[in-house]
């Protein structure tokens, strides 16, 4: 058994050895013990039918565990009245679930209404909402059906938050839209997270969507089995097994450069006399190589502190000599970086061992 233990920070979420076999004899989720801390985002990864549906719907007692423990702010959640916690709970899911006769802001200002708010309060605070989402003003008129999947999608995110709720959960809210649209919308959760800070816990079957919105996640088997559960740099350092390896992909190396940032790769001072000379403007921005034989000028994409090793490897594969131009927040120099470098840096935090930190197996 897997068991996930962040170990930090308070948990909001925590399931307790808990099983559930439905009465036609499946078993969706099997001895399932998983902490979920406060304000984190935790990503349900897995196959089809392995169980994250279930495990997310027995958090808001839409599905009740045959045994075990699941507790919400440190409270059973087969203590509390099931409407009541499902009021007090966000949830999102996959083409919005929008109630299709009812306005966009009478859509977000559903919950808040079912708790007593008064329609005024509750509608002023929907229109707040479409703000928040990034939605124009009189999006909040028209019904769904008027409204592309994205546009959707953002309404149903918004009505999982107008009852401002510490508790999200999200059922592939992502899964019914263009790689495009689905970038931007995991865009906005992402900024939308720094703000409000939500225990969210998200179910996707998108490893890159997992690997991009969590802070942990959680890869499960079919049989309702865990089988890793770590942070996405270690889940991608260190894999369990070949299954969870497998999952992750063959670009795995790739992903984990994508989480890793350049602020830790040693610079040096830029090349004089060679090849290639890195041209600057007055301000001593970069502005393009240039050859020495022949004058030649070949762009220079020069990069941050806080931009990934891949975004590095991918400048020095395109930069003529292999180096990346380093850049201050204001675009000023502070000196060069060359491949090999990057690499070694890369290659020393992959590591080699088998298990994630977060993860225990008994
Ligand atoms: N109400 C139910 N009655 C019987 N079996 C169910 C019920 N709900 C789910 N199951 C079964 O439980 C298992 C887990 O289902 P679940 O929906 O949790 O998986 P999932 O990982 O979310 O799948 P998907 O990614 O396809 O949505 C599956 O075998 C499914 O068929």
């Amino acid at each position: 058994m897997t068991i996930c233990r962040p170990g930090k920070g308070h948990l909001m979420i925590q399931f307790d050895t808990v099983h559930k076999r439905f009465p036609n004899g499946t078993t969706a989720v099997h001895d399932l013990s998983l902490e979920m801390p406060e304000g984190g985002v935790t990503v349900l990864v897995g196959s089809s039918g392995c169980g994250k549906t279930t495990t997310l719907r027995m958090i808001n007692r839409m599905v009740d565990p045959t045994s075990g423990t699941i507790r919400v702010g440190g409270k059973d959640v087969l203590e509390q009245d099931a409407a009541e916690l499902r009021r007090s709970i966000g949830y999102v899911i996959q083409q919005a679930g929008l109630f299709p006769h009812r306005t966009v802001l009478d859509n977000i200002a559903t919950v808040p209404l079912l708790l007593g708010w008064g329609r005024k309060k509750a509608r002023a605070r929907a229109a707040e909402l479409l703000e928040t989402v990034g939605l124009a003003a009189d999006a909040g008129k028209r019904y769904p059906h008027q409204l592309s999947g994205g546009q959707q999608q953002r309404v149903g995110v918004a009505r999982a938050l107008a009852a401002d709720p510490p508790v999200l959960l999200m059922d592939e809210p992502f899964g019914a839209v263009d790689p495009v649209v689905r970038t931007q919308l995991q865009d906005e959760l992402l900024r939308l997270q720094k703000e409000l800070s939500k225990t969210i816990v998200f179910v996707t079957h998108d490893i890159d969507e997992a690997v991009r919105l969590g802070d942990q996640i959680a890869i499960f088997r079919t049989g309702g089995h865990l089988v890793q559960c770590a942070t996405p740099a270690d889940l991608l350092a260190r894999p369990a097994d070949d299954f969870v390896a497998d999952f992750l992909g063959a670009e795995r190396g790739l992903k984990l450069l994508s989480l890793q940032h350049l602020a830790d790769v040693p610079q040096g001072p830029a090349p004089e006399g060679g090849a290639w000379t890195l041209v600057l403007d007055e301000a001593r921005k970069p502005r393009h190589w240039r050859a020495t034989a022949d004058d030649a000028e070949l762009p220079v994409r020069p990069l941050k502190d806080t931009d990934s090793l891949l975004a590095a490897l991918n400048e020095s594969i395109a930069s003529p000599n292999g180096l990346v131009a380093r850049v201050d927040a204001e675009g000023v120099l502070t000196g060069v970086t060359s491949r090999d470098d990057i690499h070694e840096h890369a290659s020393k935090t992959h590591g080699h061992g088998t298990h994630g930190t977060a993860s225990v197996a008994i």
